[in-house]
């Protein structure tokens, strides 16, 4: 009956679902590819799925993302959240999760002045300082350790990391062992704020997975670096405006590997988009993955080339919708300011103070660049990479 009823309706075009299932057959664990070559298949950036029983419409375009995330952000900008993550009663008190209203805004309001702001940041810069210096020392530790050739699982070590820089940052001080493990339990339970620390450690094992597969951009961001930063074992995060490479390398990594890959929101009324309806209750997924790689926006889409963003003015402010691996509107990634020195400390210091190359093993292979979502942010084969610790 419900597919009959869709059939009436004036939804975006899309594979035909089957009874019960829908379209979860044509769905694989990485959906925000399988949901982009769907779209691509089928000639539409405004996409209708049955995922079961549910109504969801993928935005996979610029324009597309355009018109939903700007002309029409105010009827969907509602967070989709499913039962299992309502059952944590998390969500009552989480900015990821509560509706936009008056909690949702004053909980905003909160982090944004509270731990975000310009000035919040820079009282606590020193603490992140230290918090990168234990991540070299470790991985320096684990060199000297184990001889040269042995490889670090470069994804845990920044998750440690980064988790170490959240904590300083939002409780100016390092969590005591307990404290870590009620922390890491409320994160498994709640998925809230703290995978703000996931989406960091992804970004850092991606950008060095990519840059040991392109030796010239590698060589190109630790030249600048031994330039800039010169005998410093670490850079300061007033380093970060005179590293232009450093940051392209960042927004390159960002485009092609998106950690929230697919932000799901809810239609709270029946709206139109591109001559479509969206009827009141739709799952709304805006495939950030699928956009950032837009053949008509970017050449050689899939192509690391961190050169396309230099002496460009696109940022991370989600007003060029090609670029958006922080969202935009008003649901936009609320941890960028802290996101962005967090990434750019830790890889430009892991960068700086190490070479780095590839196990024999993976190079013969290549490194497996698909992506794994769901609890664990990571490359679907972890990446390991030896470290050599340079001597300046
Ligand atoms: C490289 C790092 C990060 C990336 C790429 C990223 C990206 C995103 C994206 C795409 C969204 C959804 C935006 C939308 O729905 O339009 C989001 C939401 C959010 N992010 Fe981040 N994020 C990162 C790090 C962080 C960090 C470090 C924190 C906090 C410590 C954080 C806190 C949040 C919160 C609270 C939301 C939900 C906002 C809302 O629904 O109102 N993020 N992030």
């Amino acid at each position: 009956l419900q597919l009959f009823h869709d059939s009436r309706r004036r939804l975006p075009p899309g594979p035909r679902p089957l009874p019960l299932i829908g379209n979860l057959h044509q769905l694989d664990r990485l959906p925000h590819r399988s949901m982009a070559r769907l779209a691509a298949r089928h000639r539409a950036p405004l996409m209708s799925l049955r995922l079961g029983a549910v109504l969801a419409v993928v935005a996979s375009s610029p324009s597309a993302a355009r018109e939903a995330l700007q002309r029409r952000n105010a009827d969907i900008a509602a967070r989709s959240i499913g039962d299992s993550m309502r059952a944590g009663g998390h969500c009552d008190n989480s900015v990821l999760c509560l509706p936009p209203r008056r909690r949702w805004r004053a909980l905003r309001r909160l982090c944004a002045t509270e731990l975000f702001s310009p000035q919040r940041l820079a009282a606590t810069a020193a603490l992140r300082r230290e918090a990168v210096s234990v991540l070299l020392r470790r991985v320096s530790d684990h060199a000297a350790a184990r001889g040269a050739g042995a490889a670090v699982d470069v994804g845990a070590a920044a998750h440690a990391a980064a988790l170490g820089l959240l904590a300083r940052t939002m409780f100016s001080g390092d969590l005591d062992a307990a404290a870590a493990r009620e922390v890491s339990a409320i994160v498994d339970e709640a998925s809230d704020l703290f995978t703000g620390g996931e989406t960091t450690s992804h970004t850092i094992e991606c950008a060095l997975a990519e840059l040991l597969q392109s030796p010239s951009s590698m060589r190109k961001v630790q030249e600048e670096l031994e330039s800039v930063v010169g005998t410093k074992e670490q850079i300061d995060e007033s380093d970060i405006s005179n590293l232009p490479y450093l940051q392209a390398v960042v927004k390159e990594t960002l485009r092609l590997h998106p950690p929230v890959p697919l932000p799901p929101y809810e239609a709270e009324a029946t709206v139109e988009i591109q001559g479509c309806t969206i009827p009141k209750g739709t799952k709304v997924l805006i495939n950030i993955w699928a956009i950032n790689r837009c053949p008509e926006a970017w050449i050689e889409p899939d192509k690391f080339m961190p050169e396309r963003f230099l002496g460009r003015e696109i940022n991370f402010m989600g007003r060029d919708f090609q670029f958006i691996p922080f969202g935009t509107g008003r649901r936009m990634c609320l941890g960028l300011p802290l996101a962005y020195r967090m990434v750019h400390l830790m890889l430009g210091s892991l960068l700086h103070r190490f070479s780095w190359t590839l196990p024999a093993e993976v190079v013969k292979n290549g490194v497996d660049m698909r992506e794994r979502f769901g609890l664990a942010l990571s490359l679907v084969v972890p990446l390991h990479a030896i470290p050599q610790e340079i001597h300046y």
